[in-house]
């Protein structure tokens, strides 16, 4: 890949991330050189009038340090207890380092239902936008302290990305203690080498990605190549590189040869069918039949009830639900136009044959094409 095409001098906003092993030292103590590092780096693209955004990992990680534990915490409550005393003292540090250099921060901090709910996540964007015109960077985390699983993201890779999304970033930078995706962990396999791009994220490529190997991380490769995946849809550069390279910011942004890239893909999907595939929450199953699974997949067509063999949990008109084919897997995603309870009642049905089984007709599809979006 030559450097024109790296180059992303003319980007204007973007989300960079930094991971708590490059945050805080294995002691759990913050990593203060590293931060004032990507501060500066940060600062000084606000300073070219730049648009950025920073996701910072490390609430647990540090409260496990101001804490005096041995360990990072296991249970939830000790987890909690640890990023609400962390999550202080990281934004203690940015208020600090960044204030140095004359950039005001502001702490966000999101839950999934941020992104589940369309209102909030509007609410969200609108939120982000505001502190974009005053001049604010916004310091952005999940909020450990009251996410508990039904409500987690649990990895900050794919909430930089949807952040990237919900703010239309056109980079995202993954900073991490690694220098991209390589053909194995290295840590396990000093022979693996560095992939420098990727184009899609094929099932080879997923293979590659191994868990975390630090004391501190938590998805290790494997929650970068969802959350790059996530990004590529978006129409979103994205970039794995070293939180510790003095300048790797720029060196980035300027097409040097650092980090491992991964290209938009050139079927970006729309905003509304973005939202449906990684933000809204999957209420429900549909199960078709071979032929329905074939209309949806091969010929883009709308899920009609006489395709449908089954549907498990109960949601209401307007709900995602996930579509499962004669296999058992995902294969779409879409909003139903139809409550399960109804769906139950006309599974399998001809169209025609709606109104005389509900007593009502209000669509001919169970999930319309243009709510529709095939699982990637
Ligand atoms: N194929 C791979 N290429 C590079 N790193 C990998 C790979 N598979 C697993 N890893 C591990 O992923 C780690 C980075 O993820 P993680 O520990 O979660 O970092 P962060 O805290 O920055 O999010 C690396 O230190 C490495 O041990
Ligand atoms: N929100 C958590 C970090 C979760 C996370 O994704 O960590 P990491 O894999 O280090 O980026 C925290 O602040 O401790």
């Amino acid at each position: 890949m030559d450097t024109e095409k790296r180059c992303f001098k003319d980007f204007k906003r973007m989300v960079v991330k930094v991971g708590s092993s490059s945050v805080a030292h294995p002691t759990g103590k913050p990593n203060l050189f590293q931060i004032e590092n990507l501060v500066r780096q940060l600062a000084d693209l606000h300073n070219q009038g730049k648009e950025v955004i920073l996701v910072t990992s490390g609430a647990v990680g540090t409260g496990t340090g101001k804490l005096g534990l041995a360990a990072r915490p296991r249970t939830i409550p000790e987890k909690q207890a640890a990023a609400a005393v962390g999550q202080g003292v990281l934004m203690h540090i940015y208020e600090k380092f960044f204030g140095e250099y004359g950039v005001t921060v502001g702490q966000v901090l999101l839950t999934r239902q941020d992104f589940s709910d369309r209102r909030r996540f509007l609410n969200a964007r609108n939120a982000l936008h505001a502190l974009f015109q005053f001049g604010v960077i916004p310091v952005i985390n999940e909020n450990d302290t009251i996410a508990v699983d039904e409500i987690k993201f649990g990895d900050n890779d794919s909430l930089s990305a949807l952040v990237a999304g919900l703010v239309d970033a056109e980079l995202l930078i993954l900073l991490s203690d690694i220098d991209g995706l390589y053909t194995a962990d290295p840590r396990k396999d000093p022979g693996a080498r560095l992939i420098q791009d990727v184009k899609e994220i094929t099932p080879e490529i997923e293979s590659l990605a191994g868990g975390t190997g630090s004391k501190l991380g938590t998805g290790g490769m494997a929650t970068k190549l969802q959350a790059a995946r996530m990004a590529m849809h978006s129409g979103v550069v994205t970039v794995i590189a070293r939180a510790g390279e003095k300048d790797v910011i720029r060196q980035i942004i300027a097409g040097e040869q650092v980090g491992t890239i991964f290209w938009p893909s050139a079927n970006k999907l729309e905003n509304k069918k973005r939202w449906i595939a990684y933000s809204s929450a999957v209420c429900g199953k549909v199960f078709v039949d071979e032929g329905a699974a074939r209309a949806l997949l091969k010929q883009g067509k709308s899920l009609l009830p006489s395709g449908v063999t089954g549907v498990e949990g109960n949601f209401d008109m307007g709900n995602t639900v996930s579509i499962i084919g004669p296999d058992g897997r995902e294969i779409a995603r879409g909003l139903t136009y139809y409550s399960s309870v109804e769906i139950e009642r006309i599974k399998g049905a001809q169209t025609r044959d709606i109104a005389r089984i509900l007593g009502y007709k209000d669509y001919d599809e169970i999930v319309h094409r243009n709510n529709l979006v095939l699982s990637l």
